[in-house]
């Protein structure tokens, strides 16, 4: 847990807890042993502390902080004994150094850094607080702004920044722990004094209370409803206005609060979801475990249209060459200009030092008409609009151009993997992968296996995800995957809330209040009207292949709502038309201002209708929305498409602007109580029995006969008596 050793008049303690140092229990015992035994041996002059592995130390284990079984050992205290060393103590910074990890190296008199450490008090990102008494030493340490920055955000920076703020003392490029012994060495001897974080005062701005008043409003804004911003900021606070032991009381204090918060918990879940996500199997027995990808060395992108171009962006980002193809060279001139204009915004926000975009090299992207082209690629991301015939024609063409291994991707939000794969000859090479707008910006990728796709090609989809940063879920096929199917009945919901007698404005603020970033009316304003419309006259559900006499507000024998049609068909798709279920200022405009228009609209919709307008509060608008949305990730979790609800969770996190700090809609429904959605359901479906999606889902039915279980649990249940689902 901790090895021991000496290097001769250095004791060296190394953390050991693989994958990355986590500071358990027995690491902490083995890290204060370490010191006692370097304490009391007279011929140790100093001592080093350094991680197994190339990594320091990634901090507390998160597992740990909702076990009942907490270790009761205290992080802080072993940082105070650290600190309090009469021997001078260094730490040797490789890999990572987070939360707890950084906290033991503020506790040290010295660090010395590899150049490509990264460090960082993420704690905030996990609904909590650097708790190990970060929050007084690292202000005192590089000051209050650079200090509350990286407490707020809990971003991780480079050794080379942290070189510049003065949290490291040194940066080298090769061995770090023989650089360290070596400054070890040579302060033996030295005060101490003027290295102990505690003791020295924080750094004076010119207007400390102008500076953190500032700050206040703009972490509050940041944070978006979440609580451990704020509290973060009071503890840095405390540390400019206490003397350090009261800083640290206050600390513990609002530590405390956060511990126990429900934010905490969904936090702390969703960081753990997103790495049992990327543990992907498929009903036929497929897993990470025993896949192994190919390598991506070059790629191509058909369709230069809004995916299209940020695909191509993100491949270039990830230092793939990709060739990027157009039907005709006006559609790859216009794509080309778009393509070079995001890449060098994208160029302008990288950081200094970092390596360079190389985008205006041939060899790195290059655009063109010829299929021919795309004959070396490893891989092809066909990117053109949703139209199964188009994208068979295009998938046929690959089939015969492509060289044998090549992996082909389809982005598409909804339609049949298998349809599309079965226009080539080789199915088990072809994949589903739903990028989400903008492409190069949103972390999620939707990974949709077909019935033959091979666990080689959905082991590289997952890799490709890795290379482009972004977050890969793996999913199985069927109409809208696992994201856009969840996200129908919560929009259908919506819009029958507006039938029934409540407005745009009012859902979307009931939504947004909950914490989406968007509510579904502006959010369907943003993506275009349009797309819904396409894919309903797709499905027979609007337009002329609609046969005579269908009830307007009815299809095969289930409610239906034509409101979102007759705003297309009066030209409103939303910010591209000015006009949607809102106004804009402009055609492309992004303010959206209630509109007069729509609300009389409603009011003739429900009178030809013979609706009687009711007022509906905010709670039936919530519950109706998102139970419905929930009740499908149950119907997809029975059917096997996704293989937990973690999937799920992690899906609308990083893909529909889920609040994380609500941990994803399966974790809330199990916040909420499973019997407790449950009844709300049976409520709703019986005052609408003609709306599928508000009926119970029969797996849901059987958690919430067991009461409320674990998330963890759910699926167990599943497997064991799926038959009679
Ligand atoms: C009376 C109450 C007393 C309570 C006592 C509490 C005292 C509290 C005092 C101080 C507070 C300190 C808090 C903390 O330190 S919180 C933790 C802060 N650290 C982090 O947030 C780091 C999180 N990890 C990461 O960002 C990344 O994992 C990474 C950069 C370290 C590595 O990234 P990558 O290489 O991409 O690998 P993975 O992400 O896939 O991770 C590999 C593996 O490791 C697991 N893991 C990583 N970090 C942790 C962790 N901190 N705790 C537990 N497990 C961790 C990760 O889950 C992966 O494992 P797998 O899921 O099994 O695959």
């Amino acid at each position: 847990m901790a090895q021991y050793a000496r290097s001769p008049a250095v004791a060296v303690i190394r953390l050991r807890n693989p994958p990355v140092n986590t500071l358990s229990f027995a690491v902490l015992q083995a890290l204060e042993d370490g010191l006692e035994k370097a304490d009391a041996d007279p011929s140790v002059k100093a001592v080093m502390i350094c991680g197994e592995n190339g990594k320091f130390s990634a901090g507390a284990d998160i597992r740990g902080f909702s076990s009942p079984n907490r270790p009761v050992k205290s992080l802080a205290a072993l940082v105070s004994l650290i600190e309090s060393s009469k021997k001078p103590v260094v730490a040797a910074i490789e890999g990572i150094a987070l939360g707890g990890g950084l906290e033991v190296a503020l506790g040290c008199h010295y660090r010395v850094a590899h150049v490509k450490a990264r460090m960082g008090l993420p704690e905030v990102t996990l609904g909590l607080l650097p708790g190990a008494e970060g929050t007084q030493r690292l202000p005192r340490l590089i000051g209050v702004p650079a200090a509350l920055d990286m407490i707020t955000t809990g971003k991780h920076i480079p050794a080379t920044e942290a070189l510049k703020l003065g949290l490291v003392d040194e940066v080298v490029e090769e061995n770090t722990v023989e650089a360290a012994i070596r400054l070890a060495n040579k302060v033996i001897g030295q005060p101490l004094g003027p290295r102990r974080l505690s003791l020295k005062p924080v750094p004076k701005l010119p207007d400390m209370e102008a500076f953190l008043s500032q700050a206040r409003v703009r972490v509050k804004k940041q944070a978006q409803g979440c609580l451990a911003p704020e509290l973060c900021f009071q503890a840095v606070r405390a540390a400019t206005q206490m003397p350090f032991a009261d800083g640290v009381r206050r600390e513990r204090e609002l530590f405390m609060v956060l511990l126990s918060s429900g934010q905490a918990r969904a936090l702390q879940y969703a960081f753990l979801a997103e790495r049992a996500a990327q543990k992907w199997t498929t009903p036929g027995g497929a897993s990470w475990s025993s896949a192994t990808p190919q390598p991506v060395r070059s790629a191509a992108v058909i369709g230069l249209g809004t995916m299209g171009r940020g695909i191509v962006t993100s491949l270039v980002k990830a230092n793939i060459p990709v060739v990027a193809l157009e039907q005709d060279l006006e559609y790859l001139n216009t794509g080309r200009k778009a393509v070079m204009l995001l890449l060098e915004r994208e160029a302008m926000k990288m950081e200094v030092g970092a390596q360079t975009l190389d985008f205006h090299n041939p060899a790195r992207l290059q655009f063109t008409v010829d299929f021919d082209s795309l004959r070396d690629v490893d891989l092809v991301i066909e990117a053109v609009f949703e139209n199964m015939a188009l994208k068979k024609e295009i998938f046929h063409k690959l089939s015969r151009i492509c060289k044998p291994g090549a992996l082909l991707c389809t982005n598409t939000s909804a339609l049949n993997i298998d349809e599309i794969a079965s226009a080539t000859s080789r199915p088990q090479q072809v994949i589903g992968t739903h990028f989400f707008s903008p492409a190069h910006v949103m972390r999620l990728l939707e990974i949709i296996y077909g019935r033959h796709t091979s666990p080689t090609a959905i082991a590289t989809a997952v890799q490709l995800a890795k290379a482009l940063k972004k977050v890969g879920v793996v999913v199985g096929n069927c109409f809208g995957f696992v994201g856009n199917r969840m996200m129908f009945p919560y929009v259908q919901q919506a819009v029958f809330l507006l039938e029934e007698g409540s407005r745009p404005e009012a859902v979307d603020r009931v939504l947004e209040d909950f914490g989406f970033k968007i509510g579904p009316f502006r959010m369907s304003d943003l993506a275009g009207l349009d797309v819904g419309w396409r894919s309903r006259q797709g499905q027979g559900l609007t337009g002329p292949s609609v046969p005579a006499g269908t009830p307007a507000r009815q299809r095969q024998g289930q409610r239906y709502s034509p409101l979102p049609d007759l705003l297309c068909e009066s030209g409103r798709f939303g910010q591209k038309t000015g006009k949607g279920w809102y106004q804009y200022e402009k055609a492309g405009g992004r303010t959206a201002t209630p509109d007069p228009w729509l609300h009389s609209l409603l009011a003739q919709y429900r009178d030809t209708h013979g609706i009687e307008p009711r007022f509906i509060d905010q709670e039936e608008i919530l519950e109706r929305c998102l139970f419905s949305l929930i009740n499908e990730g149950f119907a997809i979790l029975a059917e096997g498409i996704a293989s937990g609800p973690e999937h799920l969770d992690v899906i609308y996190i990083n893909g529909y602007g889920w609040p994380k700090h609500k941990g994803g809609p399966m974790f809330y429904a199990s916040t909420v109580g499973l019997p407790r959605v449950l009844a709300k359901l049976h409520k709703y479906s019986e005052a609408h029995p003609d709306v599928p999606g508000l009926q119970p889902s029969a797996f849901l039915k059987k958690l919430a006969a067991v009461g409320n279980p674990p998330i963890k649990e759910w699926m167990s249940y599943l497997s064991q008596q799926s038959s009679r689902l």
